[in-house]
């Protein structure tokens, strides 16, 4: 019998119903006799919110938790702007679905060995010999912090309460370090914080310390306080190297603006989880959430122009983390190098390909 992986696509809004279509044609190439995809697709955002009056329904959240992993392109738009607010907004659907997961690690990785970067060679702003080398993924806290905190909104007067317990912060820590321990020799892991003005900050490097020194003595750990390393990331962004550790806010920021480097957000995908494959400790198999670091890009949506390579490299960290597909993972990866290589790009990597047209090269090239 064919193993069949359960996998809820989730194309949301703006842009996202068009990437998402090439990342399902890429992940339909994959199918083989032995191996199917079942795909179950659902709203989530502002179309959700349109349809059911919700941003995400239980059931959605449910059908989460039994797939074998989920396809998230992106949320929000002008159309629903005026109806932000906090976990019912359009955003709020995503934050929902990563709490009711619990997948609180969100991988985004940026290195010059993958596809996405490569092509910075010719498209960055960055001169050459300033992001040569570049290679870290930021370990963001992703069910945490000033995103999930409670918070106030009234005419005159605005709160966001940025809390953390030792408990979730540790978690992310032992995570991040898990992924150190990934390369040989261990990467080192880069944690940001302020904890020269928030009190969140200084519990978190307070458990960062304390669980590196008592459960990862081999692994290098450094303070970074987050505003001067955005500098360095435009400066020398190779200092940076190894793993970035940052809570919910510095992490979003710190990896839109690892999009720089590339000089499009469009080619930066992410994986956001519950643990590693090789964790053993989890009750149950590591719930993963693949999802583009861009948003929905109203602007350029229903043009055919938009970038499909974020959302297809997602398909790639599926077969990593989910999916038990390294060589398949490669197989893609590899294809969108050659594809971008080959000059096949959309125009915001200063090519006039169309969205359609990108995908369809990437699949030819698996
Ligand atoms: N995970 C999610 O669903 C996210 C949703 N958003 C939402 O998206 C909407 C737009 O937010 P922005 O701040 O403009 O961020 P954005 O990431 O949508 O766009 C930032 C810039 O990158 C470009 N861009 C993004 N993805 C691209 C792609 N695949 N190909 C080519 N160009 C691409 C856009 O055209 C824009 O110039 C807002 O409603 C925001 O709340 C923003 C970030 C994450
Ligand atoms: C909930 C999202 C809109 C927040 C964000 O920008 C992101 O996760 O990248
Ligand atoms: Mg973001």
């Amino acid at each position: 019998m064919a193993q069949t992986f359960k996998i809820l696509v989730l194309p949301g809004d703006g842009i996202g119903p068009e990437v998402m279509a090439e990342a399902v044609k890429v992940l339909k190439a994959f199918e083989t006799s032995g191996r199917k995809f079942e795909l179950r697709q659902e709203l989530i955002g502002g179309c959700s919110i349109d349809a059911t009056g919700k941003t995400v329904t239980d059931e959605v959240k449910q059908a989460a938790l039994d797939s074998d992993a989920v396809l998230f392109a992106a949320v929000g738009g002008p159309k629903w702007d005026n109806q932000r607010r906090g976990l019912d907004g359009p955003e709020g659907g995503l934050l929902q679905l990563r709490k009711a997961m619990d997948i609180y690690a969100n991988l985004r990785p940026c290195s010059s060995t993958s596809p996405s970067v490569s092509i910075a060679k010719e498209f960055s702003p960055f001169r050459q010999d300033v992001i040569e080398g570049v290679d870290f993924v930021v370990v963001r806290e992703n069910c945490g912090g000033a995103y999930f905190g409670r918070k106030v909104e009234e005419e005159t007067y605005a709160m966001d309460e940025w809390g953390y317990s030792e408990a979730e912060i540790q978690r992310v820590t032992r995570l991040s370090a898990e992924v150190a321990l990934r390369h040989d020799p261990p990467w080192p892991v880069i944690s940001l914080d302020k904890a020269n003005v928030l009190a969140s900050s200084r519990l978190w490097r307070r458990v960062v310390d304390k669980t590196m020194a008592t459960e990862y003595p081999q692994v290098k750990l450094v303070h970074q306080l987050a505003d001067s390393a955005s500098l360095i990331l435009a400066t020398n962004p190779r200092s940076l190297n190894g793993v970035i550790l940052a809570d919910n806010t510095f992490g979003d920021m710190i990896s839109d603006q690892a999009g720089s480097i590339c000089g499009t957000l469009g080619v930066l995908p992410s994986a956001s989880l519950n643990g590693l494959p090789e964790d053993k400790t989890l009750k149950t198999r590591p719930y993963g959430l693949y999802e583009p670091t861009h948003g929905s890009a109203p602007t350029i949506a229903g043009q055919n122009i938009a970038n499909p390579v974020a959302m297809i490299l997602c398909v790639a960290l599926m077969f990593r983390y989910s999916l038990n597909m390294e060589a398949e993972a490669q197989r893609v990866e590899d294809a969108v190098r050659k594809v971008l290589d080959s000059g096949s790009r959309t125009p915001d990597l200063g090519g006039k390909a169309g969205t359609i047209e990108v995908g369809d090269a990437i699949i030819s090239a698996l």
